[in-house]
């Protein structure tokens, strides 16, 4: 009876495996590149870890605002939600002059913020370009600015030692060739010239800024561009072609099927998952380490833009946009933290002083970010785990709770043996360890306030010290 059983089970198993390979679509359109890659761009992107998101355009001339009434929602969208005409609009462009902008000041805010690269929207959903364009007259070129804002941005960066990565908005309020869906012909042959002005600016941006490291695309949602997938690799393809290590995120393409950031067969395209915008994955999921992702996140709830009234809605203290640097650093992700600029080209008081504080919380804890990632442990109640990609026996842990009974309990793996356990900031001052069980302790707090989240080391035993082989408690 228990063979039969047995080989009933044995059957099933095979039937299931089967029928999940028949479901395997053959996708011609997915993924690119063997993921997770390791060339050195990307093993640069990954150490990276921290980076700047920039959103600056037309939109913050009017901040949110439009004949006095106030619109609650994303900042960069106040054409569509006041219903604006694309004419009224544009002419925007002719009172763009930030004569307040200082591409070095920004930079050196950002490097002073602890962030090692940079995203910035070169060209958003209304369509105007902060580069001067071959390819269109609605660009910085044709504003009292004149200049070019991009060139001045990417060199002051580079110069800070700051990575830069260029979003691109493939929606195009302002291009007369734009089409959401491809009805008949003549959207068909519309959408063919936005394609060529699309690839010819993406091309055009690499040649002349050849230092970026990355393209950030958006505004890929529409079914226009979700049927033209074979394009879009191909587009990748010859951007890759052009700027040998370019990193793209997940959001450029769609495949055959209309399958956006992962394939049909759920595999990932571009080099990197950049769906978690606004939101960070649950700390304990583990399935989100497998790849490389960056979550991108606005200060405001939901503000890109420039918005005049910062009274809308919560604005996030230092503290908790600290805690989700850290968070996706333990799982492996990115965290791109989003600032945006008046019109003039300065930045709001509130984000210098955050920009501040962060800073001022990295220059003592940046070597537990930096070439960090996720320690291979379970997340526990006091904060979370990084550790540094260069080093097998020391484990960061990084506490946003203290608790309540002053003894942190570090559940470690099965052997693990713990040599020394400290506080970043007071090395020689050893906690007091108790093991309680095979690789896990209590560790005995260290007397003092800690009023900012802190870092305790743990060192272990290597592998191979005679320590490692006594005999590990039940
Ligand atoms: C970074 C943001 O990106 C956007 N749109 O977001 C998305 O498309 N989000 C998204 C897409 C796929 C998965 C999850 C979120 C823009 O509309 C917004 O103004 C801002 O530039």
């Amino acid at each position: 009876k228990r063979t039969i059983t047995c080989i009933g089970l044995f059957l099933l198993a095979i039937i299931q495996l089967q029928a999940q390979n028949a479901i395997k679509k053959e996708v011609k359109y997915g993924q690119l590149t063997e993921l997770p890659r390791q060339d050195e761009a990307m093993k640069k992107w990954r150490s990276n870890r921290f980076g700047q998101f920039i959103h600056w355009g037309l939109y913050a001339i009017p901040g949110g605002i439009w004949e006095g009434k106030t619109y609650k929602y994303a900042a960069e969208f106040l054409k569509s939600s006041a219903g604006i005409s694309t004419a009224t609009w544009d002419s925007l462009q002719y009172q763009f002059n930030p004569v307040k902008f200082d591409a070095k000041e920004w930079a050196k805010m950002a490097k002073d913020m602890g962030v090692k690269y940079v995203t910035i929207t070169t060209k958003h959903h209304e369509g105007f370009c902060l580069w001067p364009s071959k390819y269109t007259d609605f660009d910085i070129e044709n504003t009292p600015y004149r200049k070019d804002l991009l060139g001045e941005f990417i060199k002051a960066y580079n110069e800070e030692g700051i990575d830069v990565s260029l979003y691109y908005s493939v929606l195009d309020w302002h291009h007369p060739d734009w089409r959401y869906k491809l009805n008949t012909e003549e959207d068909k042959a519309a959408f063919e010239r936005l394609k060529a002005f699309t690839e010819n600016q993406l091309l055009e941006l690499l040649e002349r800024y050849p230092t970026v490291k990355g393209l950030w695309f958006d505004g890929t949602w529409d079914q226009c561009w979700k049927d033209n997938g074979k394009f879009s690799y191909d587009l990748e393809k010859k951007l890759k072609e052009k700027n040998p290590g370019l990193i793209v995120n997940s959001r450029m393409r769609a495949d055959e099927y209309g399958s956006r950031h992962f394939d049909s067969n759920g595999v990932l395209m571009g080099d990197y998952e950049s769906g978690y915008e606004r939101r960070l994955p649950n700390p304990w999921d583990v399935a989100v380490t497998k790849n490389d992702w960056e979550c991108c996140m606005t200060i405001p709830e939901n503000q890109w833009g420039y918005h005049k009234d910062w009274t809308l809605t919560h604005i996030k203290t230092s503290n908790e946009l600290i805690e989700m640097l850290v968070q996706c650093t333990s799982q492996n992700g990115n965290f791109l933290l989003n600032f945006g600029p008046r019109g003039e080209g300065n930045f709001r008081e509130k984000e210098v002083k955050l920009a501040k504080e962060i800073g001022d919380w990295m220059d003592d804890n940046s070597s537990v970010i930096y070439n960090c990632g996720y320690a291979g442990l379970k997340k526990q109640s006091w904060g979370y785990f990084t550790k540094s990609s260069d080093s097998d026996d020391a484990i960061n842990m990084v506490v946003f709770n203290k608790p309540i009974n002053g003894k942190y309990r570090v559940k470690l793996n099965k052997g693990s043996i713990i040599k020394r356990a400290y506080l970043l900031s007071k090395p020689k001052k050893s906690f007091n360890l108790e093991e309680i069980a095979n690789g896990e302790y209590f560790l005995d707090d260290v007397k003092g306030k800690c009023k900012d989240p802190f870092v305790i080391i743990i060192e272990l035993e290597d592998k191979d010290s005679k320590k490692f082989k006594q005999k590990a408690l039940t």
